[in-house]
Order: C-alpha cells, then sequence, then structure tokens
C-alpha cells in the first residue's frame, strides 16, 4: 500500500495541466468510471499537440508510473483473477482451458506460436470456433468468438467473457516481459485465468493493486512424480526409447540427431521453436506413437512451456544456454520447466526422470530442482504507441530511433517495473525508420 500511495503522490506533483490532470488522473483504485475518459484522452492529447496550446507541453508523456491507466476497456470491467501456480503438469492450464471453452467468448494467449497453434486445434476440435491469430498468421474460422494468440497480439481493446494468458511468469522477461503485463493489465474480460509460476503472485498482487479486480489464487501439485537420477547419461549408448536431449541451438539440436542416430538403434524427431506448426506436430506425432521407428526427442527449451509430448526422461545436453548477449547458466525456472516435461500426465511414462549427459551438471539440475523459484520483484514494461507518439510530436524531427531511445533513457517508473531490453527493438528501429511508413506502423514492427 506505501508503494501505491507513494506511486499515486509522484504523479500527482508532475507538472500536468489542469484540464488534462483532471481528465486523466489514472493512479486511484476503482477508478471505473473516472477511467472512462482516457478512451478519449490520447485523442484529445493529440489535438493539445496539433494546437498551439503549450499546455501538451506540460504533460509529462515519459510518466509510466501508472501503466494500468492505459487499458480503459480493461478498466472499466471488474475483472475475475484466477491465478493457476503450480509445478510444471499439475493441470493449470487444462483447468483455464475448460473454462475458456465453456465460454461463450474467449482468449488464449501463449508464449509460443505452436500453443496458440494447439489450442486453436483443441478448441475447433471441440466446436469451439476458435482464430489463430500469430505473428506469422491468421486463420480467421466462420463465427468464431474465440481466438487462439501469441500474446504479443493479444487484443486490448475488445471485450471477452474469458481469457486465459498461459505462463505468466513470463512478465519478467528482460525482453518479452512487457507484452505479459500488457496482457495482464489490458485484456477486457470478465473472467482473466492466469497460468503459471508460484514465484509470480506477489508481484500480480502487487501490481493489479490500483484496478480493483477480484484476485483468487488456486494452487496445484504435479500429477506425476519426477524424478532426479543420480547417474549422467554419460555416453549416447545410453539412450533409451522415450529419451529427450534438451540443446539451445538449432546447429546443436541436428548434431546430436546425428551423433544418436549413428549408433544405429534409434531415429529421433527434433522440436524447436521455429519449425513451422505442421512439420512440429508430424515430429511430435511421430515421436508419442508408440509403434513409429522416432522413439527418442532432440529439442531446443521451445518443449518447456505446455507441450504435450510423451517423454520417459528429459537429458540435459548442456546446462547453460546462450541468451543473446553471454553464455549463462539455466535459471532455476527454467530447469524445472524443461525437467517437468518428463512422465506427463496421461503419457505412457507416468514417472519422470531426468538426468545431464555430463556428470559436472548433475549438482546444478539437483539444486534447481529443490530449490523454489525466486520471487519475481518486476515485470516488463514497454510505453504504448500513444505515449510514444505525443512524445513524438515534442520533437517532430526525430525519427523513431531516436525517440524511442530519448524516451527509454529518461522514462519514470515505478519498483514493480522495468523498461524491456530494447536493443533488438532498437535496431529495428534504424532499419525501418528509413522506409516511407507511419510511425504507428515502424512501432508496429518494432514491438512485433
Ligand atoms: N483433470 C484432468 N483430467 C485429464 N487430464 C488432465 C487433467 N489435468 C491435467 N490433465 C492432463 O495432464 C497434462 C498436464 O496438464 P497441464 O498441461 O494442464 O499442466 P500444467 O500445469 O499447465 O503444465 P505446464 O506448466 O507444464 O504447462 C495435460 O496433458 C493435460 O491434458
Amino acid at each position: 500500500m506505501a508503494a501505491f500511495l507513494l506511486r499515486h503522490r509522484q504523479v500527482s506533483t508532475l507538472g500536468v495541466s489542469g484540464i488534462l490532470k483532471d481528465k486523466l488522473d489514472p493512479c486511484r483504485p476503482h477508478v471505473g468510471s473516472r477511467l472512462g475518459a482516457l478512451a478519449g484522452v490520447c485523442n484529445l492529447l493529440r489535438e493539445y499537440s496539433t494546437s498551439n496550446d503549450n499546455r501538451a507541453h506540460k504533460f509529462d508523456f515519459l510518466d509510466l508510473t501508472c501503466p494500468h491507466a492505459w487499458y480503459p476497456v480493461a478498466r472499466r470491467k471488474n475483472r475475475k483473477i484466477f491465478l493457476h501456480v503450480g509445478p510444471t503438469n499439475s493441470g493449470k492450464t487444462y483447468h483455464a482451458l475448460k473454462q475458456l471453452e465453456s465460454s461463450p467468448s474467449g482468449v488464449y494467449c501463449g508464449p509460443l506460436r505452436l500453443l496458440a497453434w494447439e489450442v486453436a486445434k483443441r478448441l475447433n476440435k471441440a466446436n469451439v470456433p476458435c482464430d489463430l491469430i500469430t505473428g506469422q498468421e491468421r486463420e480467421a474460422v466462420n463465427g468464431a468468438k474465440h481466438k487462439a494468440v501469441t500474446v504479443e497480439m493479444a487484443d486490448v481493446t475488445s471485450n471477452y467473457s474469458c481469457a486465459v494468458v498461459d505462463e505468466i511468469q513470463m512478465l519478467g522477461c528482460m525482453t518479452r516481459g512487457f507484452s505479459f503485463t500488457r496482457a495482464l493489465l489490458g485484456i477486457s474480460a470478465d473472467e482473466l485465468h492466469l497460468c503459471g509460476d508460484p514465484a509470480a503472485v506477489p508481484l500480480i498482487q502487487e501490481i493489479l493493486k490500483p484496478t480493483g479486480d477480484d484476485i483468487h489464487v488456486q494452487y496445484y501439485e504435479r500429477l506425476s512424480p519426477l524424478v532426479p537420477s543420480q547417474k549422467p547419461l554419460g555416453s549416447f549408448k545410453n539412450i533409451q526409447t522415450g529419451d529427450c536431449i534438451v540443446t539451445f541451438s538449432r546447429r546443436e539440436i541436428y548434431k546430436l540427431k546425428g551423433q544418436i542416430q549413428r549408433g544405429g538403434k534409434h531415429l529421433c524427431s527434433v522440436v524447436y521453436g521455429s519449425l513451422p506448426p505442421e512439420t512440429r506436430t508430424r515430429q511430435a506425432t511421430m515421436f508419442n506413437d508408440a509403434s513409429s521407428e522416432f522413439d527418442v526427442l532432440v529439442a531446443s527449451d521451445a518443449i518447456g512451456m505446455g507441450l504435450n509430448l510423451n517423454i520417459s526422461r528429459i537429458i540435459f545436453s548442456t546446462m547453460k544456454k546462450f541468451d543473446g548477449v553471454e553464455m549463462r547458466d539455466l535459471t532455476i525456472s527454467e530447469v524445472k520447466q524443461i525437467a517437468g516435461r518428463a512422465g506427463r500426465y496421461g503419457s505412457d511414462f507416468p514417472v519422470g526422470e531426468v538426468t545431464c549427459l555430463h556428470v559436472d551438471d548433475l549438482p546444478l539440475l539437483h539444486s534447481s530442482l529443490k530449490s523454489p523459484s525466486p520471487i519475481l520483484e518486476c515485470a516488463g514494461l514497454f510505453p504504448t504507441f500513444d505515449l510514444i507518439f505525443m512524445y513524438s510530436r515534442l520533437h517532430p524531427k526525430k525519427g523513431l530511433y531516436r525517440i524511442m531511445e530519448h524516451f527509454l533513457e529518461n522514462a519514470k517508473l515505478s519498483e514493480n517495473y522495468f523498461i524491456a531490453n530494447c536493443e533488438e527493438m532498437l535496431k529495428v528501429a534504424a532499419v525501418v525508420d528509413v522506409l516511407p511508413i507511419s510511425l504507428h506502423d515502424k512501432y508496429l514492427f518494432v514491438i512485433r
């Protein structure tokens, strides 16, 4: 509460002009009807900035301390938030999807294109027409009132009966976290189901305080045992049917597949994030089918999120991954997430096992599986287009790159948020700046 009051005070001391402040004043809890005014605020701000009225110059567009107020449609609702939290393979998503399926309208927001694709397929099969929308495809289904989307594509202007955001702990991710925060704060649904790691609960409760949403937390237990092995795999001669070797680059995946297949006893399916969904499904189906010759899986950490595979044993080929900046040890959450794929409830293997290829990696595996995931402290944030646009009106000669750079360096945040790691986005901004397209289109290129 103290943090909230502090934030509230910070904002009230900003140099916001009387009129704008009267319209905005977004930092109060339960602001319902006042926030209704926000829908028109961006238009209002545009009017101010295009007129000679210098009051707009007093509005602090760099103030990102109240991001819940960026979503007037969601703020008009008293949302019921259901937090389904627990270890992997505990039935969190199963329960959330049941709700989605039985609701008159809804949206599933997943961290992977593959998951959006699977949910769309599942709903359509259950006679619930469902559109698929990802960064790469849009498949409209006649009469659909449901959508399965990648979280970046979540629509924050429509109303739904039910929404599901999967792997919500990713709101702490340095690069993609802001899209999960946007979905959390911005989706307008009567019921919002969030599935993920318990480590995200305190942060979600804190950042939802000013919204007045009703929050229920439901804890789950793993549905089948997971046994960490005391022995490493050591050699590919010890590979067995149902094993899944995990590595973190496509090159390594194909290298390991070659090494295992050269032994002459096994054929490998492969799964990684950038495989087209149809190919991925074919590979997974071959692996899941006990009568197929493809009895071993070589996969990236794309299997760590929600995919249902018939895995008996997870074998980490390495406990390090390149995160775009450096090679680093896997985090506790990553280890648990990936290891949890073994012994999936309802699969052919009721007990899962997990080990490493190399003996030196076992201590990190064991300690990670024993430790709780560290509590998330902050959620990612990225300014909405309206804020960037308004800011650009004050600096009309600058391209998106310069505007973003300055915006991101000078933005004011509350302690619950961090600004997303924008290096990639800035690179894209520099490229699209030379194109004859609107600032809005450039922004869309940058954030998706
Ligand atoms: N009550 C249930 N009845 C039948 N099957 C279930 C039930 N609960 C879960 N399952 C099945 O168990 C498997 C794991 O469930 P689910 O994917 O919901 O787990 P989760 O906790 O969301 O895991 P993760 O975090 O790994 O995604 C799925 O195949 C799911 O269909």
